[in-house]
């Protein structure tokens, strides 16, 4: 049996960091210092594991850290002003608000608020519109990772056929749209719940993005034999982190990116990037 080359995200994001990092020390050179902000409310443990990973790089590459961190009961008000605080403070390039936020809260409500040219996630709306557009503007970081991570391991984009599997607005809805660019023109597949036979969809991809988060989701005979595969999703379970792809799937696939190790570095690789673009733009 063959095993599937590794997508290694975390080798890539590295070489990343220290590419940004001479971009900072250029910034820093002509005065401007980039920093990136991060609106954090509640105790989720694992959104406190996330925003700590994403200030630790950002020491790594020079960028300045300003966290804001709300209790969970924070008022719509007390997040909207935190926004608002951010959007005004010359200190800050770019920032994210951690989603998921409390149930209480009006997530689109806070997202609308954010200044579009300090949106480090691209998930504001103006951003989001102008991608439909092919107006440049800030990508969502997710997506732009695993652009990256294909580029970066020389899989073909152009032409191919990508099953997308899970739509959701920080990871499958913006992958189809880059993936449809000029830049990119693959064909797109984006599968979701509603979809009748989600296996038939892979088994005739190039490359499969499982971003669903359904543990194991994906199985062995769902890829065509040489195939890319990205597992994307993650399911936190006491055992530890399940992927949306089964690992079995690695005797099948030309290459994987693992749930650990793979996308995530990547993602947290594309926040830097669009915060030292912000910065560069000035
Ligand atoms: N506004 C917002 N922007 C986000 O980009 C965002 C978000 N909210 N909410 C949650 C999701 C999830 N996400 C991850 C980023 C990096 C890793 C990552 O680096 N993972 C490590 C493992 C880390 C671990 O062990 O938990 C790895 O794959 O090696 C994982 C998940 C960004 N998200």
């Amino acid at each position: 049996m063959t095993t599937a080359t590794l997508l290694d995200g975390k080798a890539a994001a590295a070489e990343i960091k220290r590419e940004l990092a001479g971009r900072v020390t250029i910034l820093k050179g002509r005065g401007v210092t980039p920093g990136l902000g991060t609106i954090l409310v509640g105790d989720d443990p694992a959104s406190h594991s996330y925003v700590g990973g994403k200030h630790r790089d950002c020491a790594q590459v020079g960028i300045a850290s300003i966290r804001v961190h709300l209790p969970a009961d924070a008022t719509q008000a007390d997040v909207e002003a935190a926004v608002l605080r951010l959007n005004a403070d010359p200190a800050c390039t770019g920032f994210i608000v951690q989603l998921p936020l409390p149930a209480h809260i009006d997530t689109h409500a806070v997202l609308q608020l954010i200044d579009p040219a300090k949106d480090a996630d691209g998930l504001h709306p103006a951003n989001l519109g102008r991608l439909v557009l092919g107006i440049p503007g800030a990508l969502p970081c997710t997506p732009r990772g695993i652009i990256e991570l294909l580029r970066r391991h020389h899989v073909p984009i152009t032409g191919r056929q990508f099953c997308v599997i899970g739509c959701g607005i920080t990871v499958g809805r913006p992958l189809g749209l880059m993936l449809t660019r000029k830049s990119e023109h693959a064909t797109v597949t984006l599968c979701h719940e509603a979809t009748q036979d989600t296996a038939a969809h892979a088994r005739v991809a190039d490359v499969v993005v499982a971003a669903a988060g359904v543990a194991h989701l994906v199985r062995p005979d769902w890829i065509k034999p040489g195939a890319t595969v990205l597992s994307v999703g993650i399911t936190r379970t006491v055992e530890g982190i399940l992927g949306d792809v089964h690992p079995d799937v690695e005797q099948v696939a030309g290459s994987l990116a693992p749930p650990v190790g793979g996308v995530g570095p990547m993602t947290r690789a594309m926040l830097l990037t669009n915060i030292v673009e912000a910065a560069e733009r000035g």
